[in-house]
């Protein structure tokens, strides 16, 4: 290679790897896999290797990836938190292991750990008492997220035995048992958001979240596998030692830990778990070795990036080949079109697959998809496997490229792309039965309406009769008694049934209402906090973009697409038929009481999480004490009542307006 084009390939590989480190660590929305990413960094390290000249000390290749969001609090770490080396082969880590002997001679012993797939976190404990949770971040500092690790039910908040030091760091990894994500994974379908590709990614996404009460409600767990303090070698002599005390300290440690002393027991192990990793109710991405002893740890000491005395085995993404036999496009409740492809029958990771999931048209063009080709496919943390390539050496002769449709393939209206999305929807929301029948279900199930008596085929079956055309022919049902007498297998028992349903669903709250609608991106949690702040649908839909922006936890792109739902007419005719139904269009207020005027003429804003109250009790308190509590800060605002984790771009706001920040317990002294 040329030193010219060593130069831009070493340019295009860290910027491509730094954009990679973006999606994987601060947005948990990997575009490739682990593999893949791993390779072009081992192809980095290699060209830096030829060209030291062109090593650039904040290469991917010499930092540990970072996720500092800048939405926490930064905290630097007293003992920095680095990385592990890491190799997919059994060559590489039999270098490992001679270069270890090289240093160490024959005498020493390695622990052989699982290494879990998740995200890691440092735990400081002062007097026995949990004070910090602070993520990896670069390695140097982290995001400071403690009120989110305190949710985790395996951590504890407070040790309740054993000789413990009075202050101690103790280092391990947050993750989500895979049942856990499957099941979340699967309300975040149905709501209509962004699904996690995995459960890592859902972890690190869920403890990134600035609402700790969203984060109690998704059950993460956490294994912890290093102990940090002052004079650690004075107390134990191995990491082996330390993990048995932080065992008995009542912090949750695997039990597949193993002491081996030849690389060939650390083989054995590896491959013990290479099959038996499935059986596990989470997800490891291989197996992490450490030389046990204290003093030789130091002896082989560290590179910027990662000790020397440790090395990640990863187990590669389990892949087979098989025949993709055709390609069909599912329409969803919003239109959204997704290719999926019909696989010939295989094998892989313990289950037969035969659909694997395209994402969209550029995952088509990507893969350059023929009819009838051989493709690769791959289950990795992900429910639905995906092709990751296509044997271009099998392809067969004169078969035509797999062509995006133009047209939806149900009611054959044209397919339109959003701006800046790579997903095709099909417009005719009103005339496409997947869509109508869909939003019908969306509204009658479990989380939104909750009609008894009604289920997802019945709501087919009717519209297949013409007798649900909208939402809102629901409520019409009860006229057409004798046509749905006349359907099959209906008695009128389940009819009364059904009806009594549909009656008793008038009762369901706003928010359920809300959500029920199915506007795009507005799921449970987010319909729950339109409702309470807007109070009645006709505040809402005369909000305006900003207003609904400033919201907490709801951003640019979800105040759009409520804002574009209520500019639909056909949307607010629905609405004004359903109103006439008398469904909830409004919060129900708690009786108000006015228990004081301590507050009046003042105004007040509440962020972050709180110790004592929750933010709806501390809004309740100002308001009967005759306060005013306002969404946004502005220069008239009076106070801001600060909690933990408040976005740093409110506290920058309310510093540049001079705005006086209290704290709880500040705002509960202002009424007595
Ligand atoms: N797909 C992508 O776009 C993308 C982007 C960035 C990084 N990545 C992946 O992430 C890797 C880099 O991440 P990394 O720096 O966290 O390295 P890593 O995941 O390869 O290994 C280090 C980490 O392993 C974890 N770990 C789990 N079990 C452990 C145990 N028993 N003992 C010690 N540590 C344990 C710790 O969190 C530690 O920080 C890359 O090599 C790549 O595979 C992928
Ligand atoms: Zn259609």
């Amino acid at each position: 290679m040329q030193r010219n084009d060593a130069l831009s390939r070493i340019e295009a590989l860290t910027k491509e790897l730094n954009d990679h480190n973006y999606k994987y660590y601060v947005l948990a929305q990997p575009s490739i896999s682990d593999f893949d990413f791993d390779q072009k960094l081992a192809e980095l390290a290699a060209l830096e290797k030829d060209y030291p000249e062109f090593l650039d000390p904040d290469s991917p290749t010499q930092k540990v990836g970072g996720d500092i969001t800048k939405q926490f609090k930064t905290v630097r770490h007293k003992w920095p938190m680095l990385s592990l080396s890491n190799t997919y082969s059994e060559k590489e880590l039999k270098d490992f292991d001679e270069r270890i002997r090289k240093v160490l001679g024959d005498d020493f012993e390695y622990v052989c750990e699982l290494k879990f797939d998740g995200l890691s976190i440092s735990l400081t404990y002062e007097q026995g008492v949990l004070t910090r949770g602070v993520t990896r971040g670069d390695g140097t500092q982290g995001d400071e997220v403690t009120s989110n690790i305190k949710t985790i039910k395996s951590v504890p908040n407070k040790i309740k035995s054993g000789h413990f030091p009075d202050l101690f760091e103790i280092r391990g990894e947050v993750f989500m048992h895979r049942a856990a994500f499957e099941r979340l994974n699967k309300e975040r379908l149905e709501n209509d958001e962004i699904p996690y590709a995995n459960p890592r990614n859902f972890a690190a996404g869920t403890i990134k979240l600035q609402d700790s009460s969203e984060v109690a409600k998704r059950p993460l767990d956490c294994f912890l596998y290093f102990l940090y303090m002052d004079n650690r070698d004075r107390l134990f002599k191995t990491h082996w030692e330390s993990l048995e005390a932080v065992k008995s300290w009542g912090f949750h440690v695997s039990e597949h830990t193993k002491l081996c002393r030849t690389i060939d027991e650390v083989l054995q192990f590896i491959s013990y778990w290479d099959d038996a990793r499935h059986k596990l109710s989470y997800d490891i991405d291989g197996i992490v070795i450490k030389v046990n002893s204290y003093a030789q740890q130091h002896e082989l000491g560290f590179t910027a990036k990662s000790p020397r005395w440790a090395i990640a085995y990863k187990y590669k993404a389990e892949e087979v080949e098989t025949i993709l036999k055709s390609v069909s496009y599912q329409v969803g409740r919003t239109g959204a079109v997704t290719p999926v492809a019909n696989l010939e029958p295989v094998q892989l990771s313990g289950t037969t697959v035969k659909r694997a999931t395209l994402h969209n048209a550029n995952e088509i063009t990507r893969l350059d998809l023929h009819e009838l080709d051989t493709v690769m496919v791959e289950k990795g943390g992900e429910i639905i496997p995906k092709i990751i390539g296509v044997n271009k050496d099998k392809r067969v002769p004169d078969t035509k490229q797999i062509a995006y449709p133009t047209h939806c393939p149900v009611c054959n209206t044209v397919l339109i792309r959003k701006e800046g999305e790579a997903v095709h929807y099909c417009p005719n929301e009103l005339g496409c039965p997947p869509q109508i029948v869909g939003k019908i279900q969306h509204f009658i199930s479990r989380k939104a309406m909750d009609i008894e008596g009604m289920g997802n085929e019945t709501v087919e079956v009717l519209y297949k009769k013409g007798l649900l055309k909208q939402i809102s022919d629901l409520y019409q049902l009860h006229h057409h008694k004798e046509e749905l007498e006349q359907i099959e297998r209906f008695g009128e028992k389940s009819i009364n049934n059904m009806l009594l349903g549909i009656q008793k669903s008038k009762e369901r709250p706003f928010q359920k209402v809300l959500f029920g609608l199915g506007i795009r991106y507005v799921g449970e949690t987010i319909a729950k906090k339109l409702a309470n702040s807007f109070k009645n649908i006709d505040n809402l839909i005369q909000a305006s973009v900003e207003e609904i922006a400033a919201v907490d936890e709801i951003g640019e792109r979800i105040a759009q697409s409520v804002k574009e739902y209520f500019s639909n007419t056909l949307h607010l005719h629905q609405v004004e038929i359903l109103k006439g139904e008398n469904l909830q269009f409004a919060i129900i207020e708690e009786e108000f009481q006015l228990n004081s005027n301590k507050l009046a003429d003042k105004s007040f804003v509440i962020s972050g999480v709180f110790e004592h109250y929750s933010r709806e009790d501390l809004g309740k308190i100002i308001v009967q004490n005759g306060g005013k509590l306002l969404s946004g800060i502005s220069a008239k605002l009076n106070y801001l009542v600060a909690g933990e984790n408040m976005g740093p771009s409110k506290l920058a706001k309310a510093q540049k307006f001079n705005i006086p920040i209290i704290s709880e317990v500040e705002l509960i002294k202002m009424i007595q």
